[in-house]
């Protein structure tokens, strides 16, 4: 047997795990521990080895190297026991069949030995108008909630969502962001997925960037890249014309000098305080090239 029985090992624990396809690393040698009850955000460009990774630990894909257990069983070896503990909410829905909302958590409850009531899962997402629908004649952003729905109906310890929030507008974000609280509240370890770092920054403990399948930074979201990462830029132009930068801790006393120096308003002064996205940009950056059209969906 590969279980660990003890509630003290992490929920997810990574070794040296790598996902070859041909003579592409898909993911490269990544180790990571995710604790019981966390919310773990792992963020990246688009093809950086998120779904690959998460699909690894979720039993859906097999791995090429490392070790690796979920809720203390190797996914590669788990059973429907195991199965049954997580709950799962792929990047690109199922087709939607014939059936209603009701009909299909109902259908879905009948797997779990401990499943939420149909109903209080309907609210949860926010569905209630919907419940006699069919999941066919739905929005977008509607069965994406299903998608959502049918993730928590089975009550699991661990709930993967990769990009669980794709096609929602902002008040779906907001009330799938409270019920995400209200799931990680109950205990629940979660595992996200996101290309929306807003969204990392109000769910995340923690934040993983990955990028061309190596993790690059591990960190509480607001310590992502480091301190220095976070020392404000100050921009202007000499008199010249030539731009000019620094980092400085005292922007107010800097830009001052800078005036004085200058003998009056330094043209073009701007003061930045990096957002988490100029961190994560820089991050993604630094370790190998920002795919254009992930700079231009951050822009
Ligand atoms: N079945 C497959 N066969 C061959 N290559 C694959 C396969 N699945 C993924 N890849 C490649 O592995 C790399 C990682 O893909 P993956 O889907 O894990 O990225 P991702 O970080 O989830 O991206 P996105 O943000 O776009 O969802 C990519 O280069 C992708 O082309």
């Amino acid at each position: 047997m590969d279980d660990i029985t003890s509630d003290a090992a992490p929920a997810v624990r990574i070794r040296g795990l790598r996902k070859d396809y041909g003579d592409t690393a898909a993911v490269d040698d990544i180790d990571l521990d995710i604790e019981r009850g966390e919310t773990f955000a792992l963020l990246g460009p688009n093809g950086a080895g998120k779904s690959t990774a998460i699909e690894i630990l979720e039993g859906y894909r097999m791995r090429t190297g490392g070790e690796v257990t979920v809720l203390g069983v190797d996914p590669a070896r788990g059973g429907l026991d195991w199965k049954a503990r997580l709950g799962i909410v792929l990047q690109s829905a199922s087709e939607p069949g014939q059936y209603t909302v009701r009909e299909q958590l109902a259908h879905f409850a009948r797997f779990y030995p401990d499943p939420r009531g149909v109903d209080e899962v309907i609210a949860a997402v926010g569905l209630e108008s919907k419940a006699r629908t069919r999941i066919a004649k739905l929005s977008g952003g509607q069965r994406r909630r299903v998608d959502v729905a049918l993730g928590i109906i089975g009550r699991p310890e661990l709930l993967f969502l990769d990009e669980p929030t794709t096609g929602f507008d902002p008040e779906a974000r907001r009330e799938f962001w409270h019920l995400i609280r209200s799931l990680k509240h109950e205990g629940t370890t979660i595992l996200l997925t996101t290309h929306y770092l807003d969204e990392a920054a109000q769910l995340g403990d923690r934040a993983g960037v990955i990028v061309g399948g190596r993790l690059v930074d591990v960190a509480p979201i607001d310590e992502l890249g480091g301190a220095d990462a976070r020392i404000p830029l100050v921009r202007w132009r000499d008199a010249d014309g030539t731009p000019r930068e620094a980092r400085t801790e005292r922007p107010a006393g800097f830009v001052a000098s800078v005036a004085r120096d200058l003998g009056g308003e330094p043209d073009g002064l701007e003061v930045i305080r990096p957002s988490l996205e100029d961190i994560y940009l820089d991050l993604v950056g630094a370790a190998g090239a920002v795919a254009p059209d992930e700079k231009e969906a951050l822009a």
